[in-house]
Formats: C-alpha cells, structure tokens, sequence
C-alpha cells in the first residue's frame, strides 16, 4: 500500500542546494522532506569539488617536492603510491561526509528518504519504489548535473571515465587522454600529471575560455611547463575500443581529423592511443525521470526554466543549482538555497543577483574572478580603467618563490569597482575580499586606505588600488599645494 504523506516542503536532491534548504527549513520549524537516489551530499561531496581537491592537494605535494631545490633543499622525484592517494581522497570524502549523512538530517529533524523522486502531478511527488507519495506545500528541485555526454562517433562504445567514476581509480593512468578544457579537465589534468600520469587535453576551441585570457594564459603556461599537452582546436572524428580492452578497460583510441591552418580538414587522421579516457566536457541537468511534463515545469536541454526568484513554471516548485543550468558551483547551489528560504518561508522578494558570483579554479596557479570582466564592463560602462599589480611585486610572493600571476581590477570613472580577476598564489583566498567589494559597490578609494597586514599576498590588491593615484604625486596642483604649505615653515 502507497503511504501518503503531507509536508510543508519536499526537497528532491541532497546534494549542495538541496541540504542548505533542508537544513534551514527544518531549522525554521518546518516539516521537511529530503529525498536523495544516489550519495548523500550529492556531487560536490563525492564525485566533485572534495575528491578533485584532494586530488590537486596530493599533486601539489608530489610537485613541491621535485621543486625543493628552489628552496636549498634536494629536490626528489617523488615515489607517489597511487593506492595510497586514492584512500587519502576517500578520507578527506569520509571525514566531511558526516555533515551530510542521513543521521545528522534525521537529528535536525529532517525525513531523509533514499529514494528518486517523480511528479506525478503539480502537487505530488512519488518514490520511485512506489512506496510513498509526497504531498507538499512548497517543493524544491536541487538534483544536480552530470558529465554532458558527446555526440561523438563510438564513444558510447568505450567505457569512459567520468568525475564520477575518475576518483574511484587506484592506479595511476599511464596516458590520460581528456576531452574538454574548462576547469574539470584542466583541474584534473594538471593533478594527474603531477602524480605521474601521462596527459593531454583535447579541446574543441580554447581551454579556460570563460575566464579573461589575459589570466588564463598564466595558467595555461604553468600546466604546460608541468608537461600536460594540451591541443586546443581539435576535431574528434571518432573513438575506438583500445588495443588491449582486458589491460585497459577505460582506454580508447582517439581518432582525430587533421585541420588546415585556417581550421578546415585535409582528409588526413592522427590517432591516440590512451590507456584512460576522461570526459570532461561541459554538464548537463539531471531532469530525466522527475516527471517534469506531470507538473507543468518547463525545461530544455540547459535546465529546469527558472524566474530570478528561482520559481519555476508551477509556481509551488522551485529549482535551484546545478539543475537550473546557470553557473555551476557549490556556492551558487547555497546563495539559491538561501534566497528560496526568503522567499518559501518568510514571503520576501528574492532576486538572483549574478553579478556578484566569484568563481575559482584550483589550477596551480589558482585563478579567481567576480563582477564584470574587462569586456563586459567595457560594453556596459564609459571611461573604464584597469588597476594591475603583479605577484613579482609581492614581498611574500618573492619569499615563497610563487611570483608568476597577477591581480586586475576593473573600475569605473567614477572608481566604483566593477570586477576583479586574480590568477596567482592562493587567488581563491584573496578573491573573498574582492567580492565583498563588488558586492558593497565599494570605491577603490577604501581600497586604498585600509591597513594590509606586511607581508601577505593580499597586498596585490591595495598595491593596485593605490596605483589609481599614480600620477597624483606628479600633479602641478599637489606641488603647488604641498610648496604652499612651506610658506608656514
Ligand atoms: C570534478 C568537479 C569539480 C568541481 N569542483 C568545484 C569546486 O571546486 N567549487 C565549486 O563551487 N563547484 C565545483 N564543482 C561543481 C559543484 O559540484 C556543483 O555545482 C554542485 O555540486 C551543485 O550542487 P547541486 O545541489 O545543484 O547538485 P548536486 O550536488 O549534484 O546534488 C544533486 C543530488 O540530487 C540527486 N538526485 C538527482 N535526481 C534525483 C531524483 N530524481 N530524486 C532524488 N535525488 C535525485 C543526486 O543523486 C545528487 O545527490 C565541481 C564539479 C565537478 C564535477
Ligand atoms: N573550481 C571550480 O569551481 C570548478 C571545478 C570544476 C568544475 N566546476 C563546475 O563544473 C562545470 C563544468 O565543468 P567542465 O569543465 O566540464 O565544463 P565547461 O563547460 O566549463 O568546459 C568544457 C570544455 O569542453 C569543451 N568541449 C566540449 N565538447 C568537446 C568536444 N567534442 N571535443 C573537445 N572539447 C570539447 C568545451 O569547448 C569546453 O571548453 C564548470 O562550468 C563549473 O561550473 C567548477
């Protein structure tokens, strides 16, 4: 027999989104139900943001230590036991993975079931076990994204590997082949290569092409002094099983067309042979078998179709996160969380506000940005100015011997700062600060006046604040000014 059961909110999804909403609804009072298929704590937790910094922490170890010698210290090849890598990043997954169990949502007094959720109409939810139908006041669609699949000839015939599945390997791959160059494929390949994996990157147009090329290059050198080959502008004919498919179960032979100079095909085919495959080339949103016809909530193949109060086309049934097909993070996932507990709970106008979203890739060097690029405030605003400080100017940067990178402000005539960019040391810590200022609407001018604690390299950012006033010491007026006040002794 189906039991029913009447709630004030059912979340579909615990992963990022869906675990912020569950816990603060429940937190408010709310009856709340959670129902998740797969893993608690969703990609983030298991298949992404965790294992793949894990991952990148590892290889950063492997590399300080063939580069001790910029320090007085030999430098060693390291012996990288690849087993012992994969239980490191299974701890790090194990030692987080409490915060989003079942036990700890059950203690906030959350009805955590392990099960996939349907609609079945605008208002009710069922099990896939048909066991329980949900019959909720308000509804939230947090189910995430998976690895886009590629319509590319014969891939479905080699069992590739995915983010979900690359972290499961407890050897190191010989020749990792990746397709796609955004920030999984490079994050990865640049962890794998310092770990000893042979790899390179196939990308259709450009890698990192959704951060300023200005930065990016930056990074795009470092993976490359670290030995990643990375071919930008290629063609995937097809793919084939590889050689020897007992040895290699995930490798497979990459065939690609040879292109012209001015990108058209000769004819010809360059083949690589790849004891691992790695897709990694875009994501797409997990609204197959929700039933989304049954409830009226319109999508496409980007997402489920959101208003910028995050409701969707049943104005009971919000969506937020990965699913929704906007920008793709963890931190995204909590600000929709947070904005749908404004709006569900307490009936107050939430608004999506994408201009203040930073985002960071953990390459080495890291690259972060928030606001407006240099492009887009150029289009938006007149008489914009950028603010550089490079790393080599930092003290500390200097110490550390870290001083590739950059840190680029973008402001407006008025010197309200539109954006900043940061590739460099620790660019996702500094990035914080940044985007408070953008957020705030802050001026360069409190930039330029607050006291930076010697020798950190957060200086970038003031050092460039103060930059603005460059000439200002130059000025006739200033000296003018200045030799006035002499005439008083
Ligand atoms: C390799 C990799 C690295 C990443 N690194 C970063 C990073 O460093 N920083 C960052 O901010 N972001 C990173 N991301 C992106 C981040 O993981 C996602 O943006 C985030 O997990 C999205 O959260 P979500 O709640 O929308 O979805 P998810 O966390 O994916 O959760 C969705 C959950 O819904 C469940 N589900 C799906 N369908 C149903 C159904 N019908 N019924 C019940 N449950 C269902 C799924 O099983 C899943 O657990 C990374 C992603 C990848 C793949
Ligand atoms: N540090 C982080 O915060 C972090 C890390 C990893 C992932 N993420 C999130 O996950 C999302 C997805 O990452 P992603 O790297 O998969 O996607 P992406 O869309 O950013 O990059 C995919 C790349 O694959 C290329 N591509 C597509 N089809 C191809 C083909 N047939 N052959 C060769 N190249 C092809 C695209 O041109 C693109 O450059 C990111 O946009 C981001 O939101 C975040």
């Amino acid at each position: 027999m189906t039991k029913q059961i009447k709630t004030d909110i059912c979340v579909i999804g615990a992963g990022s989104g869906g675990l912020t909403v569950a816990a603060a609804a429940a937190a408010f009072g709310e009856n709340v139900i959670l129902l998740e298929k797969g893993k608690m704590g969703g990609d983030c937790l298991n298949y992404g943001c965790v294992p793949s910094k894990a991952m990148i922490a590892a290889g950063k170890q492997a590399h300080a230590m063939r580069k001790a010698n910029l320090f007085g210290i030999s430098s060693v090849e390291p012996n990288v036991d690849y087993s012992a890598v994969h239980d490191h990043i299974h701890a790090v997954i194990g030692a987080i993975a409490p915060n989003d169990s079942v036990e700890r949502f059950e203690s906030l007094g959350v009805k955590v079931i392990q099960q996939a959720g349907q609609f079945k109409d605008a208002k009710t939810v069922v099990t896939a076990n048909g066991k329980t139908e949900i019959t909720a006041r308000r509804f939230v669609i947090a189910t995430g994204s998976s690895a886009a699949k590629l319509p590319i000839k014969g891939l479905d015939d080699v069992d590739y590997l995915t983010n979900e599945t690359v972290f499961s390997l407890t050897e190191r791959p010989q020749k990792l082949v990746i397709i796609g160059g955004g920030p999984i494929g490079m994050e990865l390949a640049q962890a794998q290569r310092r770990l000893g994996a042979d790899v390179t990157v196939l990308e259709a147009f450009g890698v990192l092409s959704k951060d300023d090329p200005e930065m990016s290059a930056v990074v795009i050198d470092q993976v490359r002094r670290d030995g990643v080959d990375i071919r930008e502008g290629v063609r995937i004919a097809r793919v084939e099983r590889p050689h020897n498919r007992v040895e290699h179960p995930h490798g497979a032979k990459i065939i690609l067309s040879t292109l012209s100079a001015d990108g058209e095909e000769t004819g010809g085919e360059e083949e690589i042979e790849a004891t691992h495959l790695l897709v990694a080339a875009g994501r797409s949103p997990n609204v197959e078998g929700l039933g989304l016809e049954n409830a009226q909530i319109k999508y496409d193949r980007r997402g489920i179709k959101v208003k910028s109060n995050l409701k969707t086309s049943n104005s009971r049934v919000y969506a937020i996160g990965d699913v929704t097909g906007g920008l793709q993070f963890t931190h995204v996932a909590g600000y929709h969380a947070g904005l749908v507990i404004r709006s569900m709970l307490f009936r107050m106008n939430a608004k999506e506000d994408r201009s203040i979203i930073p985002w960071v890739t953990y390459t080495d060097p890291e690259m972060s940005h928030v606001g407006l690029n240099e492009e887009q405030a150029r289009e938006k605003h007149k008489g914009v100015s950028i603010l550089r400080w490079p790393y080599g100017e930092n003290d500390r940067a200097q110490a550390e011997r870290k001083t590739e990178g950059l840190i680029k402000i973008i402001i407006d005539k008025k010197g309200v700062v539109l954006g900043a960019s940061v590739v460099g040391a620790n660019a996702g810590e500094i990035i914080n600060m940044w985007s408070l200022i953008v957020s705030q609407k802050m001026n360069v001018k409190a930039i330029a006046g607050y006291i930076s604690p010697y020798p950190t390299f957060s200086e970038i950012g003031r050092r460039a604040a103060i930059s603005y006033y460059g000439d200002l010491p130059k000025k006739p007026m200033i000296r003018r000014v200045i030799s006035f006040f002499k005439l008083f002794g």
